[in-house]
C-alpha cells in the first residue's frame, strides 16, 4: 500500500506502521521545487499581462529580468538531466532505461514523423493527394497547362535526399534536445540558452531577410557558422521548425500567432511546423481549442499533417502548403484563436490551481519507459478529417506531469 507522499504502510497485528522510502522524498521535493520555478514564471507573465495588457512592454521587461530567466533555464535543464530519468529500485538515480525517457519520447515521435515525411515518401504522397484534390476541384474549368504545373515535383522534395540532413530550427530549445538526432542539422535558439550549443535569440523579435538562393550544401555551411546572438535569419531556410512547449509560455495569443507566422516564413515550401503543447485533460476536453488552433495555423498557409493527443500533451505537425501568407489575417481574429485555457483564468484561479504536483510511481515509470520505446505508428492524417489518439496501450495515462500542468 502506498502511503502519504512516498512511503509504505504495513500492518503488524492491529497497528499500522509507516516506512518512508529513503531517497525518494528529497528527490521528489527537488523536482517539485524545479517545476515550481517553471510554472511560477509562466503564471507571473500571465498575471502581468492581465494587469498591464501591453504584451510588448511586459515582454521587454521579462527579457531584461536576467536572474529570473537564468533560474528558469537552470531548472528546465536540471529537470531534463536529472529528473526525467528512470529511478531504479534501491539504486538511486541512474539512467537505466535509455535515452528514450531521458530526452522525451515525443521527440522520437517527431523524429520519426520527419523521417517518414522527408525521407520515406510521406511528402510525395501528400503532394500527390493535394494534386488529386486540386484536379478534382478544378477539373471542369482547368486548362491542361494548369494541371501540368500541379504534377511537377517541387525542388524541396529532392533537396533533402541530396543533402542528407533535415535543417531543423528548435525555437525555445533551452537545453538543445534535438541535437542528439544525426539526421537533423539542428539550430537551437532561446532567449536564455541553458547550454552553449543553443544560440541566444528572441524569436518574437527575430528579423527576417531575403531567402539565400543557394544550393543545399551552401545553406548547410551557412547554418554551421551562425554567429551568437542571432538577430536575423534568411527566410525559407529550414525544413522543420519545432515549437516544443513554447506557445504556452506566452501570455498572449497574439505572441503565439507571431511565432506561427515567423515559422511559416522560415520554412521552405512543404516544410514542417511541429508543435507540442501541454494539456493534461482528456482527449476531447479541449477538442474545440485544437480545432481553433488548426483553423488559425492553416490560415497562414499550412495544412495539418499529423495530430496525436498523449495524456499530457498535444502533438501537431503542419506542412507549409503556400509560399506566402495573406496580409489581411489579423483583422479576421485568427490570432485570438490560438488561445490556451489559462488565458481565461483569473489570478485567484491560477493561485488555487497550485495543488501539490503528483510524481510518477515506479510502476508508472516502467510503463512510461516502455511506452516511449513503442511510439505511435499510425498517427493522424489530417486530410481524412479524423482525430486520432496514440496507438500505444497505456500511453494516455502516462507522461511527465511535472512540467506540463502549469
Ligand atoms: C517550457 S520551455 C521548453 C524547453 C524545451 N523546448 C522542451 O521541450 O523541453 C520554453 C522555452 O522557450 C524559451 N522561449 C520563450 N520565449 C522565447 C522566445 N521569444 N524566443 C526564444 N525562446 C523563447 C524559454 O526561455 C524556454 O527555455
Amino acid at each position: 500500500q502506498t502511503f502519504g507522499r512516498g512511503g509504505r504502510a504495513r500492518r503488524f497485528g492491529r497497528r499500522l506502521f509507516y516506512f518512508p522510502i529513503p531517497d525518494e522524498a528529497p528527490c521528489k521535493r527537488e523536482q517539485e521545487k524545479l517545476s515550481g520555478v517553471v510554472k511560477n514564471l509562466h503564471r507571473k507573465l500571465r498575471r502581468k499581462y492581465r494587469e498591464v495588457g501591453d504584451f510588448d512592454k511586459i515582454w521587454r521587461e521579462h527579457c531584461e529580468d536576467e536572474q529570473t530567466l537564468s533560474e528558469y533555464a537552470l531548472a528546465m535543464k536540471n529537470l531534463a538531466d536529472n529528473h526525467w530519468t528512470k529511478q531504479c529500485e534501491g539504486e538511486g538515480r541512474i539512467e537505466c532505461c535509455g535515452a528514450e525517457l531521458k530526452h522525451g519520447g515525443f521527440r522520437f515521435y517527431f523524429h520519426s514523423v520527419c523521417q517518414e515525411y522527408f525521407l520515406d515518401g510521406g511528402m510525395k504522397r501528400m503532394l500527390e493527394k493535394d494534386e488529386k484534390s486540386a484536379k478534382l476541384s478544378m477539373a471542369p474549368n482547368a486548362s491542361p497547362s494548369k494541371l501540368l504545373t500541379l504534377t511537377l515535383p517541387h525542388p524541396c522534395c529532392s533537396s533533402i535526399s541530396q543533402l542528407g540532413k533535415m535543417r531543423l530550427l528548435d525555437v525555445g530549445s533551452c537545453f538543445n534536445p534535438f541535437l542528439k538526432f544525426d539526421e537533423f542539422l539542428t539550430v537551437g535558439i532561446d532567449i536564455v540558452p541553458a547550454v552553449e550549443s543553443v544560440y541566444k535569440c528572441d524569436f518574437l523579435n527575430l528579423q527576417l531577410q531575403q531567402p539565400l538562393q543557394l544550393a543545399g550544401d551552401a545553406v548547410e555551411a551557412f547554418l554551421r557558422q551562425l554567429q551568437n546572438p542571432i538577430d536575423s535569419l534568411p527566410a525559407q531556410l529550414f525544413h522543420v521548425v519545432v515549437f516544443s512547449l513554447l506557445l504556452s509560455y506566452f501570455p498572449s495569443p497574439y505572441q503565439r500567432w507571431i511565432c506561427c507566422k515567423k515559422a511559416h516564413e522560415l520554412l521552405e515550401l512543404h516544410g514542417l511546423l511541429l508543435i507540442i503543447t501541454p494539456d493534461s485533460s482528456h482527449q476531447n476536453r479541449h477538442a474545440l481549442m485544437m480545432r481553433s488552433w488548426r483553423v488559425a495555423v492553416e490560415s497562414l498557409g499550412f495544412k495539418r499533417y499529423k495530430y496525436v493527443k498523449y495524456s499530457h500533451m498535444h502533438l501537431i505537425a503542419f506542412r507549409k502548403v503556400c509560399v506566402a501568407t495573406t496580409s489581411d489575417l489579423v483583422s479576421r481574429n485568427y490570432p485570438e484563436m490560438l488561445y490556451i485555457p489559462q488565458d481565461f483564468h483569473s489570478t485567484e484561479e491560477e493561485e488555487c490551481a497550485d495543488v501539490p504536483v503528483q510524481v510518477r510511481s515506479e510502476f508508472e515509470d516502467d510503463q512510461l519507459a516502455w511506452g516511449f520505446t513503442e511510439l505511435p505508428d499510425t498517427p493522424y492524417d489530417s486530410d481524412s478529417g479524423e482525430s486520432q489518439g496514440s496507438s500505444v496501450p497505456g500511453f494516455h495515462e502516462l507522461e511527465d506531469p511535472i512540467l506540463l500542468q502549469s
